[in-house]
Protein backbone atom coordinates (compact mmCIF):
# COMPACT_ATOMS: atom_id res chain seq x y z
CA UNK A 1 0.00 0.00 0.00
CA UNK A 2 1.54 3.23 -0.82
CA UNK A 3 2.77 5.64 2.35
CA UNK A 4 0.34 7.70 3.28
CA UNK A 5 -2.73 5.41 2.37
CA UNK A 6 -4.82 4.37 5.63
CA UNK A 7 -5.34 0.76 5.72
CA UNK A 8 -9.51 0.56 4.71
CA UNK A 9 -10.80 -2.92 6.90
CA UNK A 10 -10.88 -5.57 4.79
CA UNK A 11 -13.49 -8.02 5.12
CA UNK A 12 -12.83 -11.65 5.51
CA UNK A 13 -12.09 -13.43 2.10
CA UNK A 14 -15.47 -14.71 1.02
CA UNK A 15 -13.23 -17.68 -1.23
CA UNK A 16 -13.51 -16.11 -4.19
CA UNK A 17 -10.13 -17.42 -6.41
CA UNK A 18 -8.33 -14.43 -7.08
CA UNK A 19 -5.58 -17.04 -8.42
CA UNK A 20 -4.12 -15.66 -11.88
CA UNK A 21 -4.45 -12.52 -10.85
CA UNK A 22 -0.94 -10.61 -10.63
CA UNK A 23 -0.09 -9.85 -6.94
CA UNK A 24 -0.62 -6.47 -7.01
CA UNK A 25 -3.51 -6.61 -8.59
CA UNK A 26 -4.63 -9.26 -6.21
CA UNK A 27 -3.92 -7.37 -3.13
CA UNK A 28 -6.24 -4.61 -4.65
CA UNK A 29 -8.92 -6.63 -5.10
CA UNK A 30 -8.89 -7.65 -1.46
CA UNK A 31 -8.51 -4.12 -0.30
CA UNK A 32 -11.78 -3.03 -2.25
CA UNK A 33 -14.52 -1.96 0.08
CA UNK A 34 -17.52 -0.64 -2.21
CA UNK A 35 -17.72 3.07 -2.41
CA UNK A 36 -14.83 3.60 0.47
CA UNK A 37 -11.39 4.50 -1.62
CA UNK A 38 -8.59 4.51 0.87
CA UNK A 39 -8.40 7.98 2.70
CA UNK A 40 -4.87 9.87 2.56
CA UNK A 41 -3.46 10.02 5.95
CA UNK A 42 -2.59 14.38 5.82
CA UNK A 43 1.06 14.68 6.27
CA UNK A 44 2.46 17.06 8.69
CA UNK A 45 4.16 19.43 6.66
CA UNK A 46 1.68 19.84 3.23
CA UNK A 47 3.94 20.97 0.28
CA UNK A 48 0.96 23.49 -1.19
CA UNK A 49 0.72 25.05 2.77
CA UNK A 50 1.59 28.39 0.09
CA UNK A 51 -1.63 28.11 -1.04
CA UNK A 52 -4.39 27.26 1.15
CA UNK A 53 -7.18 29.98 1.33
CA UNK A 54 -7.13 33.28 2.40
CA UNK A 55 -9.64 35.54 2.59
CA UNK A 56 -7.80 39.13 2.62
CA UNK A 57 -9.14 41.91 4.02
CA UNK A 58 -8.58 44.40 0.99
CA UNK A 59 -10.40 46.81 -1.23
CA UNK A 60 -10.17 47.26 -4.88
CA UNK A 61 -11.29 49.51 -7.03
CA UNK A 62 -14.03 48.65 -9.61
CA UNK A 63 -12.46 46.83 -13.17
CA UNK A 64 -11.77 49.10 -15.89
CA UNK A 65 -11.30 48.26 -19.59
CA UNK A 66 -8.55 45.88 -21.16
CA UNK A 67 -7.37 45.40 -24.15
CA UNK A 68 -7.79 41.97 -25.18
CA UNK A 69 -6.70 40.09 -28.43
CA UNK A 70 -7.46 36.27 -28.79
CA UNK A 71 -4.46 34.58 -28.96
CA UNK A 72 -6.62 31.25 -30.48
CA UNK A 73 -7.15 33.67 -34.12
CA UNK A 74 -2.84 32.72 -34.24
CA UNK A 75 -3.54 29.22 -33.83
CA UNK A 76 -3.19 26.73 -36.80
CA UNK A 77 -6.32 25.16 -37.91
CA UNK A 78 -4.76 21.49 -37.52
CA UNK A 79 -3.34 22.67 -34.07
CA UNK A 80 -0.48 20.82 -35.90
CA UNK A 81 2.46 22.87 -33.49
CA UNK A 82 0.78 21.72 -30.35
CA UNK A 83 -0.13 17.77 -31.84
CA UNK A 84 3.15 17.32 -33.14
CA UNK A 85 4.46 16.63 -29.57
CA UNK A 86 1.39 14.78 -28.00
CA UNK A 87 1.95 11.26 -27.66
CA UNK A 88 -1.90 10.86 -27.73
CA UNK A 89 -4.79 12.95 -28.05
CA UNK A 90 -8.66 12.00 -28.15
CA UNK A 91 -11.93 13.47 -27.71
CA UNK A 92 -14.65 12.32 -24.84
CA UNK A 93 -17.38 13.22 -26.82
CA UNK A 94 -18.67 15.15 -30.52
CA UNK A 95 -19.45 18.17 -28.92
CA UNK A 96 -17.41 18.65 -25.97
CA UNK A 97 -13.83 17.47 -24.38
CA UNK A 98 -10.99 16.40 -25.34
CA UNK A 99 -7.47 14.95 -23.62
CA UNK A 100 -4.41 15.04 -24.73
CA UNK A 101 -0.87 13.44 -23.59
CA UNK A 102 2.61 13.96 -23.78
CA UNK A 103 2.51 17.80 -23.49
CA UNK A 104 4.19 20.12 -20.42
CA UNK A 105 2.21 22.96 -20.07
CA UNK A 106 5.18 24.50 -18.75
CA UNK A 107 7.04 24.56 -21.45
CA UNK A 108 5.48 25.31 -24.70
CA UNK A 109 6.39 27.75 -27.25
CA UNK A 110 4.45 30.56 -28.04
CA UNK A 111 3.01 28.75 -31.26
CA UNK A 112 1.96 25.66 -29.25
CA UNK A 113 0.24 28.45 -26.61
CA UNK A 114 -1.84 29.95 -29.75
CA UNK A 115 -2.87 26.35 -30.84
CA UNK A 116 -3.89 25.16 -27.17
CA UNK A 117 -5.97 29.15 -27.10
CA UNK A 118 -7.51 27.45 -30.75
CA UNK A 119 -8.17 24.03 -29.48
CA UNK A 120 -10.15 24.76 -26.49
CA UNK A 121 -12.09 27.15 -28.25
CA UNK A 122 -12.78 24.65 -30.44
CA UNK A 123 -13.62 22.20 -27.83
CA UNK A 124 -14.75 24.14 -24.95
CA UNK A 125 -12.69 21.99 -22.41
CA UNK A 126 -9.15 20.05 -22.82
CA UNK A 127 -7.45 18.03 -19.88
CA UNK A 128 -3.94 17.29 -19.34
CA UNK A 129 -2.91 14.64 -16.98
CA UNK A 130 -0.07 15.04 -14.18
CA UNK A 131 1.72 18.56 -14.57
CA UNK A 132 4.34 18.16 -12.45
CA UNK A 133 6.45 21.20 -13.39
CA UNK A 134 3.00 23.48 -14.36
CA UNK A 135 3.08 25.08 -11.01
CA UNK A 136 1.61 28.36 -10.58
CA UNK A 137 3.82 30.32 -11.35
CA UNK A 138 4.16 28.86 -14.65
CA UNK A 139 -0.03 28.95 -14.59
CA UNK A 140 0.30 32.16 -14.22
CA UNK A 141 2.57 33.27 -16.78
CA UNK A 142 0.50 31.14 -19.30
CA UNK A 143 -2.85 32.80 -18.44
CA UNK A 144 -0.80 36.19 -18.42
CA UNK A 145 0.00 35.20 -22.24
CA UNK A 146 -3.66 34.91 -22.99
CA UNK A 147 -4.71 38.07 -21.65
CA UNK A 148 -4.79 40.33 -18.31
CA UNK A 149 -5.96 38.04 -15.30
CA UNK A 150 -8.87 38.33 -13.23
CA UNK A 151 -8.90 39.01 -9.86
CA UNK A 152 -12.08 37.37 -7.98
CA UNK A 153 -13.67 39.77 -5.61
CA UNK A 154 -14.92 37.12 -2.64
CA UNK A 155 -13.11 33.50 -3.40
CA UNK A 156 -10.08 32.71 -1.29
CA UNK A 157 -6.58 33.49 -3.05
CA UNK A 158 -3.54 32.05 -1.60
CA UNK A 159 -1.84 32.49 1.70
CA UNK A 160 1.20 33.46 -0.42
CA UNK A 161 0.98 37.23 -0.54
CA UNK A 162 1.22 38.33 -4.87
CA UNK A 163 -1.20 35.79 -6.08
CA UNK A 164 -4.09 38.02 -5.37
CA UNK A 165 -5.13 36.53 -9.27
CA UNK A 166 -5.21 33.20 -8.25
CA UNK A 167 -8.50 31.37 -7.50
CA UNK A 168 -8.30 28.88 -4.79
CA UNK A 169 -10.69 25.66 -4.31
CA UNK A 170 -10.35 24.35 -0.87
CA UNK A 171 -12.77 21.68 0.79
CA UNK A 172 -10.50 20.45 3.96
CA UNK A 173 -11.33 17.35 6.09
CA UNK A 174 -13.47 19.33 8.11
CA UNK A 175 -15.52 21.34 5.60
CA UNK A 176 -18.79 20.61 5.52
CA UNK A 177 -20.76 19.14 2.49
CA UNK A 178 -21.01 21.75 0.38
CA UNK A 179 -24.21 19.63 -1.40
CA UNK A 180 -26.78 21.30 1.14
CA UNK A 181 -25.63 24.40 0.22
CA UNK A 182 -26.36 24.71 -3.52
CA UNK A 183 -29.26 23.33 -5.70
CA UNK A 184 -27.92 20.58 -8.29
CA UNK A 185 -28.43 23.24 -11.44
CA UNK A 186 -27.34 26.91 -9.21
CA UNK A 187 -24.14 24.32 -9.24
CA UNK A 188 -23.91 24.81 -13.11
CA UNK A 189 -21.84 28.24 -14.25
CA UNK A 190 -19.65 29.92 -15.75
CA UNK A 191 -17.18 32.18 -13.97
CA UNK A 192 -17.43 35.52 -12.59
CA UNK A 193 -20.27 36.26 -16.71
CA UNK A 194 -21.18 39.17 -14.14
CA UNK A 195 -17.70 41.51 -15.08
CA UNK A 196 -17.86 43.28 -18.31
CA UNK A 197 -15.26 41.30 -20.04
CA UNK A 198 -16.05 37.82 -18.53
CA UNK A 199 -12.81 35.36 -18.98
CA UNK A 200 -11.57 33.21 -21.75
CA UNK A 201 -8.95 30.71 -20.77
CA UNK A 202 -9.37 29.26 -17.51
CA UNK A 203 -7.28 26.66 -16.06
CA UNK A 204 -7.57 24.77 -12.80
CA UNK A 205 -5.01 22.47 -11.49
CA UNK A 206 -6.04 19.65 -8.69
CA UNK A 207 -3.06 19.53 -6.34
CA UNK A 208 -4.75 17.63 -3.83
CA UNK A 209 -7.63 15.16 -4.17
CA UNK A 210 -9.84 12.33 -3.87
CA UNK A 211 -8.24 9.07 -4.99
CA UNK A 212 -9.72 7.85 -8.74
CA UNK A 213 -13.59 6.70 -7.78
CA UNK A 214 -13.43 9.11 -4.90
CA UNK A 215 -15.27 11.62 -5.92
CA UNK A 216 -14.90 15.42 -6.76
CA UNK A 217 -15.45 15.01 -10.54
CA UNK A 218 -16.00 18.28 -12.49
CA UNK A 219 -18.61 18.36 -15.30
CA UNK A 220 -18.73 20.76 -18.49
CA UNK A 221 -21.60 21.46 -20.51
CA UNK A 222 -20.87 23.35 -24.19
CA UNK A 223 -22.93 26.31 -24.89
CA UNK A 224 -22.45 25.87 -29.03
CA UNK A 225 -24.11 22.57 -27.92
CA UNK A 226 -26.94 23.93 -26.14
CA UNK A 227 -27.33 26.60 -28.75
CA UNK A 228 -28.06 24.04 -31.13
CA UNK A 229 -30.36 21.99 -29.23
CA UNK A 230 -32.81 24.99 -30.10
CA UNK A 231 -35.53 25.02 -32.71
CA UNK A 232 -34.29 27.60 -35.20
CA UNK A 233 -37.30 29.99 -33.73
CA UNK A 234 -36.05 29.91 -30.53
CA UNK A 235 -32.67 30.28 -31.58
CA UNK A 236 -33.48 33.83 -33.42
CA UNK A 237 -36.13 34.70 -30.59
CA UNK A 238 -33.19 34.43 -27.95
CA UNK A 239 -30.36 35.94 -30.35
CA UNK A 240 -32.44 39.20 -29.86
CA UNK A 241 -32.60 38.98 -25.71
CA UNK A 242 -30.20 40.04 -23.22
CA UNK A 243 -29.63 38.85 -19.77
CA UNK A 244 -28.46 40.59 -16.52
CA UNK A 245 -25.93 38.51 -14.66
CA UNK A 246 -25.37 39.52 -11.44
CA UNK A 247 -22.30 39.18 -8.79
CA UNK A 248 -24.76 40.43 -5.76
CA UNK A 249 -25.81 37.11 -4.56
CA UNK A 250 -22.20 35.89 -4.40
CA UNK A 251 -21.22 39.22 -2.79
CA UNK A 252 -23.97 38.57 -0.09
CA UNK A 253 -22.86 35.38 0.76
CA UNK A 254 -19.44 36.28 1.67
CA UNK A 255 -20.84 38.81 3.70
CA UNK A 256 -22.99 36.69 5.39
CA UNK A 257 -19.67 34.54 6.74
CA UNK A 258 -18.04 37.66 7.89
CA UNK A 259 -15.60 38.16 5.03
CA UNK A 260 -14.52 41.34 3.57
CA UNK A 261 -15.82 42.16 -0.60
CA UNK A 262 -12.77 43.20 -2.00
CA UNK A 263 -14.74 44.87 -5.28
CA UNK A 264 -18.19 45.75 -4.87
CA UNK A 265 -20.82 43.43 -6.95
CA UNK A 266 -21.63 44.46 -10.36
CA UNK A 267 -25.08 43.38 -12.55
CA UNK A 268 -24.17 43.57 -16.07
CA UNK A 269 -26.22 42.76 -19.52
CA UNK A 270 -24.89 40.52 -22.07
CA UNK A 271 -26.57 39.31 -25.03
CA UNK A 272 -27.85 35.77 -24.33
CA UNK A 273 -26.50 34.08 -27.47
CA UNK A 274 -22.94 35.21 -28.39
CA UNK A 275 -20.09 34.75 -31.36
CA UNK A 276 -16.68 33.31 -30.19
CA UNK A 277 -14.32 35.23 -31.95
CA UNK A 278 -11.60 32.04 -32.59
CA UNK A 279 -14.62 29.58 -33.93
CA UNK A 280 -16.63 32.32 -35.45
CA UNK A 281 -19.52 29.74 -33.70
CA UNK A 282 -22.42 31.35 -31.92
CA UNK A 283 -23.02 29.86 -28.40
CA UNK A 284 -25.63 30.44 -25.86
CA UNK A 285 -24.23 32.22 -23.14
CA UNK A 286 -26.33 31.58 -20.43
CA UNK A 287 -25.18 31.12 -16.86
CA UNK A 288 -27.58 29.16 -14.60
CA UNK A 289 -25.32 30.43 -11.49
CA UNK A 290 -25.30 34.57 -12.18
CA UNK A 291 -28.58 35.41 -14.83
CA UNK A 292 -30.54 36.74 -12.68
CA UNK A 293 -33.82 38.21 -15.75
CA UNK A 294 -33.91 38.05 -19.45
CA UNK A 295 -34.17 41.54 -19.94
CA UNK A 296 -37.09 43.28 -21.74
CA UNK A 297 -39.82 40.34 -21.32
CA UNK A 298 -42.50 39.49 -18.21
CA UNK A 299 -41.13 38.19 -15.17
CA UNK A 300 -43.21 35.20 -16.01
CA UNK A 301 -41.28 34.97 -19.14
CA UNK A 302 -37.83 35.53 -17.93
CA UNK A 303 -38.50 33.14 -15.57
CA UNK A 304 -39.58 30.34 -17.90
CA UNK A 305 -36.38 31.44 -20.32
CA UNK A 306 -34.55 30.73 -17.22
CA UNK A 307 -35.81 27.41 -15.96
CA UNK A 308 -35.56 26.18 -19.75
CA UNK A 309 -31.90 27.09 -20.32
CA UNK A 310 -31.04 25.86 -16.78
CA UNK A 311 -32.52 22.51 -17.94
CA UNK A 312 -30.90 21.93 -21.34
CA UNK A 313 -27.85 23.36 -19.80
CA UNK A 314 -27.78 20.83 -16.87
CA UNK A 315 -29.42 18.04 -17.79
CA UNK A 316 -28.16 17.13 -21.36
CA UNK A 317 -26.09 14.27 -21.06
CA UNK A 318 -24.92 14.75 -24.94
CA UNK A 319 -23.71 18.22 -24.18
CA UNK A 320 -21.36 17.60 -21.28
CA UNK A 321 -18.16 15.68 -20.57
CA UNK A 322 -17.17 14.97 -17.13
CA UNK A 323 -13.53 14.22 -15.79
CA UNK A 324 -12.73 12.34 -12.99
CA UNK A 325 -8.95 14.08 -11.18
CA UNK A 326 -6.12 12.86 -10.48
CA UNK A 327 -3.47 14.86 -8.91
CA UNK A 328 -1.54 17.30 -10.67
CA UNK A 329 -4.06 17.21 -13.74
CA UNK A 330 -4.89 20.21 -15.36
CA UNK A 331 -8.07 21.54 -17.28
CA UNK A 332 -8.35 24.46 -19.42
CA UNK A 333 -11.60 25.81 -20.92
CA UNK A 334 -13.60 28.60 -22.65
CA UNK A 335 -15.82 29.98 -20.20
CA UNK A 336 -17.20 31.54 -22.99
CA UNK A 337 -18.87 28.66 -24.15
CA UNK A 338 -19.15 26.35 -21.64
CA UNK A 339 -20.58 26.06 -18.07
CA UNK A 340 -19.13 23.71 -14.92
CA UNK A 341 -20.13 22.20 -12.32
CA UNK A 342 -18.03 20.73 -9.13
CA UNK A 343 -19.72 17.74 -7.80
CA UNK A 344 -19.46 16.99 -3.97
CA UNK A 345 -20.25 14.31 -2.15
CA UNK A 346 -16.50 13.37 -1.49
CA UNK A 347 -15.96 13.82 2.28
CA UNK A 348 -13.49 12.60 4.06
CA UNK A 349 -10.80 13.66 1.22
CA UNK A 350 -9.11 16.70 0.62
CA UNK A 351 -9.66 18.20 -2.31
CA UNK A 352 -7.46 21.39 -3.12
CA UNK A 353 -7.51 22.90 -6.41
CA UNK A 354 -5.77 26.50 -8.04
CA UNK A 355 -7.49 28.58 -11.25
CA UNK A 356 -6.53 31.17 -13.17
CA UNK A 357 -8.15 33.14 -15.83
CA UNK A 358 -7.95 35.60 -18.14
CA UNK A 359 -10.48 38.44 -19.02
CA UNK A 360 -11.50 38.49 -22.61
CA UNK A 361 -13.51 40.16 -25.08
CA UNK A 362 -16.56 42.47 -24.32
CA UNK A 363 -19.19 39.47 -25.10
CA UNK A 364 -21.16 40.51 -28.59
CA UNK A 365 -23.24 38.64 -31.24
CA UNK A 366 -22.32 38.91 -34.92
CA UNK A 367 -25.88 37.85 -36.58
CA UNK A 368 -24.11 36.45 -39.54
CA UNK A 369 -22.13 33.98 -37.65
CA UNK A 370 -22.86 30.11 -37.90
CA UNK A 371 -23.77 27.88 -35.17
CA UNK A 372 -21.22 24.93 -34.52
CA UNK A 373 -23.26 22.33 -36.28
CA UNK A 374 -24.15 24.06 -39.59
CA UNK A 375 -20.75 24.95 -39.89
CA UNK A 376 -19.30 21.85 -39.12
CA UNK A 377 -21.95 20.29 -41.42
CA UNK A 378 -21.48 22.49 -43.90
CA UNK A 379 -17.10 21.72 -44.18
CA UNK A 380 -16.92 18.23 -43.31
CA UNK A 381 -20.85 16.94 -44.65
CA UNK A 382 -21.83 16.46 -41.23
CA UNK A 383 -25.43 15.06 -40.65
CA UNK A 384 -27.76 17.96 -38.54
CA UNK A 385 -29.68 16.42 -35.29
CA UNK A 386 -32.92 16.10 -36.64
CA UNK A 387 -34.63 18.47 -34.06
CA UNK A 388 -38.79 17.57 -34.61
CA UNK A 389 -38.47 14.59 -32.33
CA UNK A 390 -41.19 13.02 -35.30
CA UNK A 391 -41.31 9.52 -35.75
CA UNK A 392 -39.44 8.77 -32.37
CA UNK A 393 -39.78 5.77 -30.31
CA UNK A 394 -39.87 6.07 -26.50
CA UNK A 395 -36.77 4.71 -25.38
CA UNK A 396 -37.67 4.57 -21.71
CA UNK A 397 -37.59 0.75 -21.13
O1 LIG B 1 -13.99 22.41 -7.95
C1 LIG B 1 -14.42 22.24 -9.09
O2 LIG B 1 -14.59 21.12 -9.56
C2 LIG B 1 -14.78 23.42 -9.93
C3 LIG B 1 -14.53 24.69 -9.23
C4 LIG B 1 -14.95 25.86 -10.04
O3 LIG B 1 -16.08 26.03 -10.39
C5 LIG B 1 -13.93 26.81 -10.46
O4 LIG B 1 -12.79 26.73 -9.99
O5 LIG B 1 -14.23 27.64 -11.31
FE1 LIG C 1 -16.18 27.81 -11.64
Amino acid sequence: MAPGLVEPTVPESNGTSLVGLKPSLRTNALNYTPGRSPVKKHDETYPYEDLRPRFPDVKWPPLTGVPYSDKGLLGDPNFKHLLSSATDVFDYNPKIGTEIHGIDLANLTDLQKNDLARLIATRGVVFFRNQKNFDIEKQRELGRYFGELHKHATTACPRREGLEDVHVVYTGEDSPDLRALFTPTFLWHSDVTYEVQPPSYTSLKVLTGPPRGGGGDTLWSSQYAAYDMLSPAMQKYLESLTALHSADLQAQGSRELGRTVRREPVTTEHPLVRTNPVTGWKSLFFNPGFVTKIVGVPKTESDAIIALLNEIVATSPEIQVRFQWGEGDVAFWDNRVCNHSASYGFAPHRRHAVRVCCQAEKPYLDPNSKSQEDDLAERYGLRKANKDGAGVVNYND
